[in-house]
């Protein structure tokens, strides 16, 4: 009969040097079974500078106690110890070639490999006689020493999509803490042209569990953030699940979430932003029935998301001070379930936005990126919209739904791209906001100002999702604008900028219900 089927869930890899208490030798054992206990899936035996008796020594009464729970288990690097104990291996890229590990091992034991790189991949892919590729490091850790280049979740994701719908299993290591899994889980999935996702397999934990005195429920919880993690396509949101146009329910629920927003709820939007727009931004937030808070030190932010109904971070005028309170904010949000919005203001201007962003990216989960054409664009790596300075240039993509359509799929956010028209897309369902006025390219700040009103509705996004919240928004701030320009006083940008305020001010469900010109693409 064949073996079941390998979960490689919780791949555990051992280091004795690393448990909180090492003076009873059985106390290694006693710890190995109680993370077995706890939901360890696969074990990986790692022993650097032992003797080889002693190695040989652990790795048996490590295979007797994995034996017993029915847990496959792997050797580092030491092919004369797996065959001696009868189990699998796990190669690095120094270690011996894989191909000549396979004929030694057999092919019935279990073969990774590490992969640092796509040629790494590449090469694991062609040879064809590994089970799985150990990923990394994806963050920093402490208990290896000679890391190779740290590969953040999008370098991780670009090793799945090459992998794609092959047979061969993929883990992640690297600093995968509780603290880094729920970004890990949800940015590495990588979009396929099938439509399909190539996700990880599993996590590779190494300190979380050998440092942990409760083993059991460290591999309990570990167990659980991976077996309770979001597998994509997400489904279609409730509100826009019926047989009715989805253009009608958007527009009726955002002028719902509008009088929620006129209410006694005052949502506080907390704003890291740029220097230009904090004054416009801070007045359409109230203007729009939130408080506004803006305030870009790392020290308070995690108890002010404690309080706020959405965090918006916007790289405008950004320092390295700023992305740091920007990350701090940003994780501390996504720790509370807080929706974020990033705005990458001008992220095609200079290598160093670009640097900022994706680091930023990494670390914190976006909820919506709001940006016009040419930082869409950017995100995008597509060079057919550009940049000048914040503003972008030229008329827009040939294709603007597969642009924004694809970079939510892959970054597992809500795309807002600004414009003449608005396109904002979850990955599944892309809507166009046809509303606005030619004054609003005429003042800085009305992206930025768009991006306050995308995060007044999404404060709201409990209610209906975030990809209606969005819509909400740029249809408040377009409706806004065409009633703003329309007032008789109205004649140049000064005019129009707080004529923009005022409407807001005013804007009621009725306007939006009216005058909305929103379609599905
Ligand atoms: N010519 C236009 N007609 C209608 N709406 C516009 C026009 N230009 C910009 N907008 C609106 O202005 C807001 C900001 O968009 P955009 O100008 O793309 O941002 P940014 O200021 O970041 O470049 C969005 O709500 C968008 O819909
Ligand atoms: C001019 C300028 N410089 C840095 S931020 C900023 C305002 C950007 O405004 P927007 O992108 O919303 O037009």
């Amino acid at each position: 009969m064949a073996p079941p089927p390998v979960s490689y869930a919780l791949y555990y890899v051992t280091g004795r040097s690393l448990l909180p208490s090492s003076a009873d030798p059985e106390y290694y054992l006693t710890h190995l079974e109680q993370a077995l206990k706890g939901g360890v899936t696969v074990v990986q035996i790692r022993e650097k500078d032992v003797d080889s008796r002693v190695f040989l020594e652990v790795a048996r009464k490590s295979k007797i106690l994995c034996d017993k729970y029915s847990i496959p288990m792997l050797i580092n690097d030491r092919l004369d110890i797996a065959l001696s104990v009868s189990c699998g291996l796990h190669v690095g890229q120094s270690d011996l070639p894989a191909s000549l590990a396979r004929r030694l091992l057999g092919p019935d034991q279990l073969l990774g490999v590490s992969v640092n790189t796509e040629e790494e991949l590449e090469e694991v892919m062609r040879e064809g006689v590994a089970d799985y590729v150990g990923i990394g490091p994806c963050y920093g850790t402490r208990t290896k020493k000679d890391l190779n280049p740290l590969m953040g979740t999008r370098g991780v994701r670009k090793i799945l999509e090459r992998l794609g719908d092959s047979h061969i299993k993929a883990v992640v290591i690297g600093g995968i803490t509780p603290y880094t899994i729920p970004n890990v889980l949800r940015q590495t999935p990588a979009p396929l042209p099938t439509g399909a996702y190539r996700a990880l397999d599993g996590l590779a934990i190494v300190s979380s569990i050998a440092a942990s005195s409760d083993p059991f429920s460290a591999s309990q919880k570990l167990r659980k953030l991976f077996d309770e993690r979001l597998v994509y396509p997400l489904p279609v949101p409730q509100v826009l699940k019926g047989n009715e146009d989805k253009a009608a329910v958007v527009v009726q629920k955002a002028a719902e979430l509008l009088e929620v927003l006129r209410g006694e709820k005052k949502p506080l939007i907390h704003h890291i932003t740029n220097t230009v727009v904090m004054n416009d931004c801070a007045n359409l937030t109230l203007s729009l029935g939130c408080s506004p808070i803006m305030s870009s030190s790392p020290e308070e932010a995690p108890s002010l998301s404690k309080f706020i109904g959405c965090l918006l971070l916007n790289l405008g005028t950004l320092t390295k001070a700023q992305i740091h309170a920007q990350e701090v904010a940003g994780i501390a949000a996504n720790e509370g379930g807080k929706p974020v919005v990033f705005d990458p203001v001008g992220i095609g201007a200079t290598q160093f936005r670009r640097e900022m962003a994706d680091g930023l990216l990494s670390a914190v989960h976006m909820t919506i990126i709001k940006g016009n054409a040419g930082e869409i664009g950017s995100l995008s790596n597509s060079t057919e919209v550009l940049s000048r300075g914040v503003d972008s240039v030229g008329s827009g993509f040939k294709d603007p739904v597969s642009i924004v359509r694809n970079l939510a799929r892959r970054e597992k956010v809500i795309v807002a791209m600004s414009g003449e028209v608005d396109y904002i897309s979850d990955g599944e369902i892309t809507f166009a906001v046809e509303n606005g006025d030619k004054w609003q390219g005429e003042i800085t700040g009305s992206g930025c100002m768009a991006s306050t009103a995308v995060a007044a509705f999404a404060s709201l996004a409990d209610e209906s999702g975030p990809l209606v919240a969005a819509v909400a928004g740029l249809l408040a701030i377009n409706v806004s604008a065409e009633l703003a320009s329309s007032r008789s006083h109205v004649h140049g940008p000064n005019t129009f900028r707080s004529a923009l305020i005022d409407e807001a001010f005013h804007l009621r469900g009725e306007d939006l219900r009216s005058r909305a010109r929103v379609r599905v693409c």
